[in-house]
């Protein structure tokens, strides 16, 4: 579904990601593993069009994404929730979710049955719809911005740490929705420095260090290995 070949990414003369080979395959539950200022966000910006690559290819179902406007990567199916929610807080929380729908603007019965869909998963969200976004915790804003991305009606979402900063029952809850919406249907690619959690609920993981994937496999038997337990499980 997703194939990044041989990618370098450069902020001027750093090289922040280092020749980057990387599959997510349809229906996976894919989680990217790796400490703060690792590349993990300059990787997801690369797959969705914010920065371009300085070499390699990202490919996507028969696409070519690299080189595409950020809208058109969007209109691929190829959508990111970024770090940090980036929310509108003045807005309502409705208002905030039919951001993400602006791609389908034309299909309106399409987005009003997909806003069901989306607060299906958030409930809260219904009852919050006319509050403004910024009124909201943290944990019922992420799930905005998570509702949002659902809104552009992805096959695969990528999600940039949407549990920073969150507690950890809500960090559990939060979890356990994107485990629903792979289950559902959409490819998931995770970027977590909440390794065991999010090595629990995925199928496949990798491990990216100083710009480079240093380690990947099956997330089960990542969750065994000893070098993965020491540097991001702890205990
Ligand atoms: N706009 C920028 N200009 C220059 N260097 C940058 C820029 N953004 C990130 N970097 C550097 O690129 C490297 C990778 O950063 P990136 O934000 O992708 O890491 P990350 O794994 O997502 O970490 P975090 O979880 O802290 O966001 C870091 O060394 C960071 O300092």
């Amino acid at each position: 579904m997703l194939q990044l070949k041989n990618v370098d990414g450069h902020y001027g003369s750093f090289k922040a990601l280092n020749n980057i080979n990387m599959t997510v395959d349809t229906g996976g539950l894919v989680v990217l593993l790796g400490a703060n200022g690792a590349g993990k966000s300059t990787l997801f910006n690369t797959i969705s069009g914010l920065i371009k690559p300085t070499a390699g290819s990202v490919e996507f179902e028969d696409k070519i994404l690299n080189g595409m406007r950020p809208s058109e990567v969007v209109n691929s199916g190829v959508v990111q929730c970024a770090e940090g929610r980036q929310l509108f807080p003045q807005m309502s929380v409705h208002d905030n979710l039919m951001l993400g729908a602006y791609v389908h603007r034309r299909d309106k019965e399409g987005n009003r049955k997909r806003l069901n869909e989306v607060l299906e998963l958030f409930p809260i969200l219904e009852e919050k719809s006319h509050q403004p976004a910024g009124s909201l915790s943290g944990g019922q804003q992420q799930m905005v911005a998570i509702g949002r991305a659902m809104m552009s009606r992805p096959r695969l979402l990528m999600l940039d740490e949407p549990s920073l900063g969150l507690a950890p029952l809500v960090v559990k809850q939060m979890f356990q929705t994107i485990q629903q919406i792979n289950s559902l249907g959409t490819t998931v690619l995770l970027a977590e420095q909440n390794a065991f959690a999010a090595l629990k609920i995925a199928t496949y993981a990798y491990v990216m260090e100083n710009g480079q994937l240093v380690m990947d496999g099956d997330s089960k038997a990542m969750l065994g290995n000893e070098e993965v337990r020491k540097a991001y499980i702890g205990a």
